[in-house]
């Protein structure tokens, strides 16, 4: 049989369930997967003066053939959308200015810096999101930023976060696809703290300026990042899940959950249902903690897929912006962004050919043995044919046939950069 005969028989085991398998593709089309750009580079970034990656967090490998300036890097980012079925977004962060050679400080990076983005993405028809890069820099070298006990460093960052925002803008309208600009810091101690309450109030003074200036939310959303520790700041994190819920409830941003920076028994499929009961959206950074937040690759867990499972069964596609966050440097980083990619749009087709009603029938009638026994069964159906299949309608490689590709590529394009 060929990948469209196996398809047909496919789908009659989900439609005995009433999923209607061609509808499920065409809603598969149109999700938006934000792909981060630092995992082609292990976030280094390409500015005049670079810093070592800072702010608790680490691309740890040495995989030869990274991405040196910002054309290698959209090059790389071309081989891996090319594998990728549908079309999305991708996630950039300040550090990835073009300046021409000539330095330009973080408080005055400009959208002109990012044009050669924008003059790509609407090549590609790809929308794009941002991130001020608020580590990797001498003025957040003890690891304090907008919270930082001198006014000038909190102002500088501020500084940094509304012109970002303006980016963010810029992209939105240039894109006509609205720009996500997230806000993460790596404010914290790794001792235990002396005062709590001054840290946390400096940094929502901070954000309380950088949020007063007027973007238009037509073109950028904004959003906050918390983190419950990083290394070098075990004991204590400014920006906590509970601070930036509060914060982002209040002042009507919204909140941005990453999969890494919660205690290693909480999960963020836990969290989802509670958020989309009091945010009208909330955005995520999917990745893989393994021990700590280890940015490593998303594979197909039961994690990613009961994330995929709440998004869908609560029918918020449109209300959760799924980012992508992972960074691993001793893998080659095209294959990377292959997997965890195809990784989280499987998991969400696997999502939308669960029998979701029938199973919460079960659940409201008590009928436990039910639910349990379904939900294992479903886990053998052949979900794989209908993956194959909606590859080779997007024009992608089916199965493990890519890894050819990237091989190919490795060697004609990575292998050149020493
Ligand atoms: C580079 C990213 O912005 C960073 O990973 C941040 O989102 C984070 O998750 C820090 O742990
Ligand atoms: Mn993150």
């Amino acid at each position: 049989m060929n990948i469209k005969e196996r398809y047909l028989e496919a789908k009659k085991d989900y439609e005995k369930f009433g999923i209607n398998v061609d509808k499920v593709l065409e809603d598969l089309e149109k999700v938006k997967i934000s792909i981060h750009c630092w995992q082609g580079d292990d976030v280094t970034g390409f500015e005049v003066s670079q810093s070592e990656l800072s702010g608790g967090i680490a691309a740890t490998g040495n995989y030869p053939g990274k991405a040196r300036n910002a054309e290698e890097l959209r090059a790389d980012l071309d081989k891996a959308l090319s594998l990728i079925p549908g079309k999305h977004k991708v996630n950039l962060h300040a550090i990835y200015a073009e300046t021409n050679g000539i330095f330009v400080e973080r408080d005055e990076i400009k959208p002109e810096y990012f044009e050669n983005w924008v003059k790509w993405a609407k090549e590609k028809d790809l929308g794009l999101d941002f991130n001020p890069t608020i580590f990797s820099h001498p003025k957040a070298s003890d690891g304090l930023t907008l919270s930082h006990p001198d006014k000038e460093i909190r102002d500088f960052w501020i500084r940094h976060s509304i012109a970002s925002r303006k980016i963010g803008e810029y992209f939105g309208k240039e894109l006509k696809q609205t720009c996500l600009t997230n806000l993460w810091i790596p404010d914290g101690y790794k001792d235990i703290p002396s005062d709590r309450l001054g840290p946390r109030a400096r940094l929502k003074d901070s954000l309380e300026q950088i949020y007063a200036i007027d973007v238009d939310k037509k073109y950028n959303l904004d959003c906050v990042e918390s983190k419950v520790f990083g290394i070098g700041a075990e004991s204590y994190t400014v920006g906590s899940s509970e601070f930036y819920l509060n914060f982002a409830c209040r002042n009507k941003i919204m909140s941005l959950l990453d999969t890494g920076h919660y205690h290693p028994t909480e999960v963020v499929s836990d969290k989802l249902s509670a958020m989309l009961l009091f945010n009208e959206k909330i955005a995520l950074h999917v990745s893989r903690p393994v021990r700590w937040d280890s940015d490593h690759v998303i594979i197909l867990d039961d994690e990613l897929k009961e994330i995929a499972k709440e998004i869908v069964r609560n029918d918020a596609l449109d209300r959760v912006m799924i980012g992508l966050d992972f960074f691993d440097a001793s893998i080659n980083r095209i294959a990377a962004w292959t997997i965890g990619t195809r990784n989280m749009i499987k998991a969400l087709l696997l999502a939308m050919l669960t029998p979701h009603e029938l199973l919460k029938k079960y659940q409201d009638e008590g009928n436990f043995t039910e639910r349990l026994a379904l939900m294992e069964e479903i886990k053998t159906y052949p979900m794989g044919d209908i993956w194959n299949y909606y590859c080779e309608k997007n024009v992608v490689p089916v199965g493990e046939s890519w890894i050819k590709e990237v091989k190919e590529y490795e060697q004609a394009e990575l292998s050149k950069r020493k």
